[in-house]
């Protein structure tokens, strides 16, 4: 019988088949596949394809200014980095390398609930002013209380809230392989030291590690989620809410009508429902909906900063950098990471230039044709 490991990989760039060729093969699985055949995973880029540039000349681009604001804040350039978990999985340094970037580039980082280092560890990395916080929402209250909590008392400024969730997707080679690396304990850096988690244990982790692994699996997401229960987590903070996940239209509409702070369209790369739409294609009707009324973020598929372009165009705000930067912490660690920045923020630039769009707000759909 062929095994997952004797099958070669098609590799969507250069950077993900050095990842490949760096780390462990279950590992690199995890983070590259996606849920069921990965239909939704490929379309995320086709989407990207079929949109092209119809680009504007001789209006003075020597100087061009990639900066934009969310929620009052001044951004470097048009992008953060997306809430990735487990990233000890790609390199021993996981989120602290990536987290050290996140600085000294002046790019939001948001961390995950499922990070491999603690939310205050990743804070010691982060200026406050680029600290965000990805929150899976527990089956258990107090566990979801204490994260939000503890992400108020170490500076972080903008809770995301994961909604595409409710179960885990269908992740046919990680079953294959075996492997999880929640089980692992490659993704406890928030729980473990948590005391709400704590006090749901018989003993402690360091008495029975499996267990409190397997508590943490348990109650990480909530599927009974829903609008109503979204009321109780605006109530516990003042920060702004971010919504990630959103596909749909009338889910957009409900997030204006719940007072929700921003949205994130996404399908998790393709990593939940296969076969539901790419994100890009989803931005449009979103964006006819929300009116600007509140920042929309955009993530699957972003792998150039000629994506990031198309995704402003067709009416995102910003966007959420993922598998690029996690295959550059696998290849190199810092460094690696910082490669990966540089080179989108030098291509978005670059197409900015070479489209005539001088600043981020020039950047519209006048500037694209589609194909
Ligand atoms: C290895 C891996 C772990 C992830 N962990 C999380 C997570 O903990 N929380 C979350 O909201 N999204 C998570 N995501 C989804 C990303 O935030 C983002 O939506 C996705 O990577 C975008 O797709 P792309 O990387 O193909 O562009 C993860 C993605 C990967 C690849
Ligand atoms: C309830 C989902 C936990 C998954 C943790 C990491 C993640 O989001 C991923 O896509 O992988």
């Amino acid at each position: 019988m062929i095994t997952a490991a004797e099958i070669q990989p098609e590799f969507e760039s250069l950077l993900e088949r050095k990842a490949f060729e760096r780390i462990r093969r279950e590992a690199f699985d995890y983070i590259a596949r996606g849920a069921g055949s990965e239909a939704t995973m490929k379309e995320n880029l086709g989407a990207f394809s079929k949109w092209k540039i119809r680009p504007r000349v001789l209006r003075n681009v020597a100087e061009i200014d990639l900066s934009t604001t969310l929620f009052n804040r001044k951004l470097s350039s048009p992008f953060l980095f997306a809430p990735i978990g487990v990233q000890r999985i790609a390199h021993p340094d996981g989120e602290l390398a990536s987290a050290r970037v996140a600085k000294a580039t002046d790019v939001p980082f948001v961390v995950s609930s499922a990070a491999s280092y603690s939310m205050e560890e990743i804070a010691s990395e982060l200026e406050e002013s680029t600290r965000w916080f990805q929150l899976y929402c527990s089956l258990e209250d107090t566990v979801t209380k204490s994260l939000v909590n503890r992400a108020e008392a170490n500076g972080y400024s903008a809770i995301v809230i994961t909604v595409d969730t409710p179960v885990l997707g269908i992740r046919e080679t990680d079953a294959h392989n075996q492997y999880s690396p929640l089980e692992e304990g490659d993704g406890c850096g928030n729980y473990l030291n948590d005391p709400a988690f704590r006090a749901l244990l018989a003993r402690p982790p360091e008495a029975d590690m499996k267990a409190a692994l397997q508590k943490q699996i348990d109650i990480i997401d909530q599927p009974g989620l829903d609008w109503d229960e979204l009321k109780k987590i605006r109530r516990m903070t003042k920060l702004p809410i971010l919504l990630k996940g959103i596909l749909h239209p009338e889910d957009a509409k409900l997030a204006l009508e719940h007072n929700i702070d921003g949205i994130i369209v996404s399908n998790h790369g393709g990593r939940q429902l296969d076969h539901c739409i790419a994100s890009l294609d989803a931005l449009p009707d979103i964006a006819q909906v929300i009116q600007k009324r509140i920042p929309i973020l955009l993530d699957s598929g972003i792998r150039t900063g000629v994506d990031v372009f198309k995704a402003l165009a067709l009416g995102a705000d910003a966007v959420l950098l993922g598998r690029p930067f996690i295959y550059g912490l696998a290849v190199n660690g810092e460094a690696g990471v910082r490669q990966v920045i540089h080179k989108i923020r030098h291509e978005l630039e670059t197409s900015m230039a070479l489209a005539g769009a001088r600043t981020i707000q020039e950047i519209n759909s006048d500037l694209l044709f589609n194909s």
